[in-house]
């Protein structure tokens, strides 16, 4: 079956405060974006990437196309105000029936294994959504204060999310909603079910500055690891 990535960085990365886009940042002398696009294109070899960047960015992100990669796997289209709007611009280059996995640019550190199991699960059930279990306690806030909820009932909830395009098409024709944080939200407001995968604790969003720091500890690790 025909792949697409969509990798949304249309984002300007407000929470990181730094003065360039956190996508474009350096770990380990690369851009993050690099290790998100590199794991993407060493997952499947018919696997084509639509990137989605900040309309100010596009020039930037051709650059690290051209230093890095074969341009002929590589789309770049322009984001939007929300990262729902970002998605639906990169869904608008989808031209055949396939699987879709959207990511966050910004998890740079998610893994081949990660992308074949999200794979596997969406051509078996149209929807493959990873998650992992929170390993902090959890409470909700109510009327009157807060109360515990049971965490094992809770899953903390990441990307690439990925669907048969016969249902993420459709179900980004839907309007805008607050709460649509993710493609899960959208194809859930659509009347689909999501079935979960097994995320990985390392695959996180680098939001933050203490992410960096994190992030270049896990890579330097993994490269240890793989030499
Ligand atoms: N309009 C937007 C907003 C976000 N994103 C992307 O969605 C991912 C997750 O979003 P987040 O971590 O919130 O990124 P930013 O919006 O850049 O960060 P912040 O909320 O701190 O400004 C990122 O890869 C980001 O670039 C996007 O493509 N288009
Ligand atoms: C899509 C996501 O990464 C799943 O955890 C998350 O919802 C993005 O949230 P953000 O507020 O845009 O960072």
């Amino acid at each position: 079956m025909k792949k697409y990535a969509i990798i949304v960085a249309g984002g300007s990365g407000l929470r990181m405060g730094a003065a360039l886009p956190k996508q474009f940042l350096l770990l380990n002398n690369k851009p993050l974006l690099y290790y998100t696009i590199n794991t993407f294109l060493a997952a499947y070899d018919d696997l084509q990437i639509i990137l989605v960047l900040p309309v100010d960015y596009t020039d930037m992100g051709q650059e690290v196309i051209d230093a890095y990669f074969d341009k002929s796997r590589i789309q770049i289209t322009a984001g939007g105000d929300s990262r729902f709007q970002s998605v639906k611009n990169g869904l608008q280059l989808v031209e055949d029936e396939s699987i879709i996995f959207v990511h966050d640019g910004v998890r740079c550190l998610l893994t081949t294994d990660l992308i074949h199991r999200c794979y596997r699960q969406a051509v078996e059930t149209g929807t493959a959504v990873p998650a992992i279990c929170s390993h902090d306690s959890v409470r909700l806030l109510t009327e009157d204060g807060n109360e515990v909820a049971d965490r094992n009932q809770v899953m903390l909830v990441q990307t690439p999310q990925t669907f048969h395009s016969k249902i993420l098409l459709p179900a980004f024709q839907i309007d805008y909603k607050d709460k649509f944080t993710d493609e899960a939200t959208v194809v859930e407001a659509f009347g689909m079910k999501i079935s979960l995968v097994e995320g990985e604790v390392n695959n996180i969003k680098i939001t933050r500055p203490i992410d960096l720091v994190v992030a270049a500890q896990l890579l330097q690790e993994a490269e240890q690891g793989n030499q």
